[in-house]
């Protein structure tokens, strides 16, 4: 019985980085210390080898997330150990932490990686929700957030159905929030827009849906992932055991192809490390500031602002620059709350993970 990991979004790039002797499998699953993974020879429940424990106390950043793609070395029969993450495409990453040029990550002590190696970032937001309308803010805000992961974001205005004048209008306003993102309406109830939201995973691509509570994500990963989640999946039917499938819940596989990462962390994420991102989103007032006499021009009124200029002429929608004030000053607020808040929490969290390694005698190298 065997998976077939091209399946699971395995590619020769990736083949490439695979030290030699090693297994490759995708990470379905975390737990403290330990990880489910899917290989070609089946699901492992695998613990981490102690050099991997080593680097992730000292920097959370290395332990493996549900996404990544991990080598693993053989123990004895059966039985696996993780033995490194391979190094990763793009990260959702929460907490105090960097991102080098070649797109690695450098962390400071402090960051999360909640999901890893996402190819697709699709932003929903509902047509209508309770009494309002699409909310042009939290798109701008979300699509920031699926830039700096370096994944590809795709707008999805989701319920399109109760919408049934100037859905075009709306979908005009949307991408006016989101330049140069691919913006579709969605309804998971008629199936309107389903098939071209799957498309996007052809050749067996992984996504994230971000969005508010209510936004309908459950409904679109049921609509996606085709009837019966957990019976029709491709890479399952494979193992033809009908074993295993609680570890599916985080990682998904679609009838159609691709996969779904559909975690608690991934369902909260916020607003968190969106600086380059939000330069992106807004990339139409960052090329306006260019023509700024100042280079330091706060776009308040000093002389010469050709943001406020393009305002004037009413090339520039005042909620626009209205939303990146309001940004930029949340991303300072939140960066420096989340940095004491989730120091603390990763104290506490090692605290807990040392004293059992100790109870264990699991930390010895
Ligand atoms: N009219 C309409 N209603 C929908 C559609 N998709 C979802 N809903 C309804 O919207 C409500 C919320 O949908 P969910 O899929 O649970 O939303 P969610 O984003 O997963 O919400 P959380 O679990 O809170 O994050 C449910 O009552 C759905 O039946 C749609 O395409 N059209
Ligand atoms: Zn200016």
């Amino acid at each position: 019985m065997s998976y077939d990991l091209s399946l699971l979004g395995w590619t020769d790039l990736r083949a490439a980085e695979l030290p030699d002797g090693a297994v490759p499998a995708r990470v379905a699953r975390v737990d403290r210390g330990a990880a489910e993974v899917i290989a070609t020879d089946g699901q492992h429940h695998v613990r981490y080898a102690a050099h991997v424990r080593r680097a992730a106390a000292a920097d959370p950043v290395a332990l493996p997330c549900v996404g990544d793609w991990a080598a693993l070395r053989w123990l004895s029969e059966g039985r696996y150990e993780l033995d490194a993450v391979l190094p990763r495409t793009t990260a959702f990453v929460r907490g105090g932490v960097s991102r080098d040029s070649v797109g690695g990550l450098s962390g400071d002590g402090q960051g999360q990686v909640l999901a890893a190696n996402v190819d697709i970032v699709f932003v929903a937001e509902p047509a209508m929700h309770a009494t309002d309308f699409a909310d042009l803010a939290r798109i701008e805000r979300l699509v920031a957030l699926a830039w700096e992961s370096g994944g590809t974001p795709v707008v999805l205005v989701t319920k399109s159905d109760l919408f049934e004048h100037g859905l075009d209008g709306l979908l005009d306003d949307v991408r006016t929030a989101a330049p140069g993102v691919d913006v579709h309406a969605v309804s998971s109830l008629h199936g309107d827009g389903v098939e071209l939201a799957a498309s996007y995973l052809a050749g067996s691509r992984t996504a994230v849906i971000l969005g508010p509570s209510g936004a309908g994500k459950s409904t679109l990963v049921n609509a996606l992932a085709g009837k019966e989640v957990m019976e029709t999946q491709r890479v399952r039917a494979a193992d033809g055991r009908g074993r295993h499938t609680t570890v599916h819940r985080e990682l998904i596989p679609l009838a159609r192809g691709g996969l779904l990462i559909d975690t608690p962390g991934i369902r909260r994420i916020g607003l968190y490390d969106m600086g380059d991102g939000v330069d992106r989103v807004f990339s139409d007032i960052e090329s306006l500031a260019e023509d700024c006499r100042f280079g330091d021009c706060g776009h308040t009124g000093e002389p010469g602002c050709a943001v406020l200029a393009a305002l004037e002429r009413g090339e520039l929608p005042e909620r626009r620059l209205e939303s990146w004030r309001k940004l930029q000053r949340e991303a300072l607020w939140m960066a420096s709350r989340t940095d004491a808040r989730l120091r603390k929490e990763q104290q506490n969290k090692w605290k807990v993970i040392h004293k059992e390694m100790r109870r264990t005698g699991r930390n010895r190298p």
